[in-house]
Parts: C-alpha cells; sequence; structure tokens
C-alpha cells in the first residue's frame, strides 16, 4: 500500500494551515469568522511546463473539502493543466513536468513513493467530451477501473446498479446493460463516464468542461449531478461558463495567463471580487 493509499483513509479531517509567504498569490486569505472547510487538496508553489514553456506559475492553493472548487480564466490560462497537475496527468504529456507540492488528506502526491495508477483511482477525471469504452456494453464500462487494475469484485451487479443510480442513468439504462456505452445520448454518455469514476471510490473528482459536448438538458442534468456528488467527494470543476460556476460552485479560483489571479468563495468572486482583473473577466469585459 503506498503512502497515499495508508493516508486515505484518514478521511475529511485534514488540518487547514495556515498561510505561506510566497511571491505569488497566496489564496489562504478567507476571511476571520468566514471559515472555509478544511483543505482536501494544498497546493504550494506548483509550477507545471510543457518542455520549457511554463504554464502556470506558482499557485498556492487550499481546495476545501465537500465542495466544489470551479477553475475559470480564459483560454489557454491553464486550467486543464492545473486541473492534470491534481492526479498527476500532466506529467503524461511528452516533455510536460510540475514542480512544487500537491497534498491530499496531507500526502503529496508528487511524492516518489506515491503510485500515480492508485492516486488516480482515488482523484478520479471526467473530460470533456464523453469517452466510454467503445468496445464494452454500458455494465463493462462502469467495472472498466477494476478491470483494467486487475481488483476484483465482490457484487458486481450491485456496484453496478450503485453506480448507475448516483448518476441517476440506472432507470434509463437498466433494460440495455449489454448494450454499447456508445449506443447512449451524449449526456447519457458523459452520466455513464462518471459512474464508472464513481465505482473505484474516489475521494475526488476532477472535471473538464464535462458539458462542453452537451446540450442544455443533458448540462442541467449534469450539473444537479455534481451538486449531489459533493455530498460525498472534493470536487474540481474546470468551466468556460461563467453561470455554470456561478450556479454549480462553492469556491471559484480565476487563472489568467499561467497565473492565480483570486481565490475566494463563489459568491464573493462573481459579486464582489478584489481585483479588478477578476471583475473585467466576470463582467464579460474580456474573455
Ligand atoms: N501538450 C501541450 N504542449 C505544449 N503546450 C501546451 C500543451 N497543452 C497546453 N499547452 C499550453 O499551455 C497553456 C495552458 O493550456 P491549458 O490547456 O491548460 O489552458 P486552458 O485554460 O485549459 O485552455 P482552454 O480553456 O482553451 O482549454 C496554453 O498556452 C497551451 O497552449
Amino acid at each position: 500500500m503506498s503512502s497515499f493509499d495508508s493516508l486515505h483513509h484518514k478521511g475529511r479531517s485534514g488540518e487547514r494551515r495556515s498561510g505561506l509567504d510566497t511571491d505569488g498569490i497566496d489564496s489562504r486569505s478567507i476571511e476571520p469568522g468566514d471559515e472555509a472547510p478544511p483543505a482536501k487538496i494544498s497546493v504550494t508553489r506548483l509550477n507545471a511546463y510543457f518542455h520549457k514553456f511554463h504554464a502556470i506559475h506558482d499557485i498556492t492553493l487550499d481546495i476545501p473539502d465537500g465542495q466544489v472548487t470551479a477553475v475559470i480564466g480564459p483560454s489557454g490560462c491553464g486550467k486543464s493543466t492545473f486541473l492534470r497537475c491534481l492526479n498527476r496527468m500532466h506529467e503524461q504529456v511528452p516533455g510536460a513536468s510540475a514542480k512544487g507540492s500537491v497534498m491530499i488528506d496531507g500526502v503529496n502526491i508528487y511524492d516518489k513513493a506515491v503510485d500515480p495508477v492508485r492516486l488516480r483511482r482515488r482523484v478520479g477525471m471526467v473530460f470533456q467530451k464523453p469517452n466510454p469504452f467503445p468496445t464494452m456494453s454500458i455494465r463493462e464500462n462502469v467495472l472498466a477501473g477494476h478491470k483494467l487494475n486487475g481488483i476484483s469484485v465482490k457484487d458486481p451487479t450491485g456496484l453496478v446498479e450503485k453506480c448507475l443510480r448516483q448518476v441517476a442513468l440506472w432507470d434509463e439504462v437498466k433494460d440495455k446493460l449489454d448494450q454499447s456505452g456508445l449506443s447512449l445520448s451524449g449526456g447519457q454518455q458523459q452520466r455513464l463516464c462518471i459512474a464508472r469514476v464513481l465505482a473505484v471510490e474516489p475521494d475526488v473528482i476532477l472535471l473538464d468542461e464535462p458539458c462542453s459536448a452537451l446540450d442544455p438538458i443533458a448540462t442541467a442534468r449534469v450539473e444537479e449531478l455534481i451538486d449531489e456528488l459533493k455530498e460525498r467527494y472534493t470536487c474540481v470543476l474546470v468551466t468556460h461558463n461563467m453561470q455554470q460556476a456561478a450556479r454549480c460552485s462553492d469556491y471559484t479560483a480565476f487563472f489568467y495567463m499561467g497565473d492565480l489571479v483570486e481565490f475566494d468563495r463563489t459568491q464573493t468572486i462573481f459579486t464582489n471580487p478584489k481585483e479588478s482583473k477578476t471583475e473585467d473577466y466576470v463582467t464579460g469585459k474580456f474573455g
């Protein structure tokens, strides 16, 4: 068992650390009396590169436990790169690297002892375009994480039903579990992909523009689902859509050209941001 796994079961009791003195923006600045939940993920001086290109700069940020944190900002500002650093998917890109620390439940995920494959089960990811495994049935898609990792499941039928119910897909697919995942609509496919992530019992769910390929009705259903997920998981949601950030998230991080400009409660970011750059962005002056 890696150190990441052993500490995973510590639950949501990680202590909130005090702010660090850094040159970059320090997000640990929630006002007294405005206590944020403890941090599930503590990011300190995170820098990410594609070869020599410095994509994100010295990001320090505490992501609160059991909340939805939105990451917003104009195209190319580093939202996806930041997200992919939270489960070490960034390093899978040839020539990509990261520096700094990302602590989840008190364990630095960049520690040599951490197995990135196990980490990615604990920190699941949902992508822009629904990506069910094309050769697998709906049932097999839900169980794919177990199969690919060689993990046996005691009650696969029960697990499939539980996960499909969690994403409100069970009633729509219970009579066709052996059909291909690709036989579903785009919105259903995205909920199937979320069920696949839930099946391996993550702590954290990273969502990279999960609704950008969906119609408004399917988007609304995924947004409702995100709201339910935060009861049990910490969610980080990258979105271009400011209405979606305002509707779905509790906290918002605004990125601009690789910098974290501001992080605060979503309501504050949208109604009373501290930085003029944030205000210009959320009021649509640029983007
Ligand atoms: N594989 C890559 N190789 C080289 N540079 C990359 C690569 N992926 C992203 N970048 C660059 O890193 C920067 C951050 O990209 P990233 O995709 O994180 O931004 P983003 O805010 O998520 O953008 P978008 O909203 O358009 O998806 C951009 O300048 C982008 O061109």
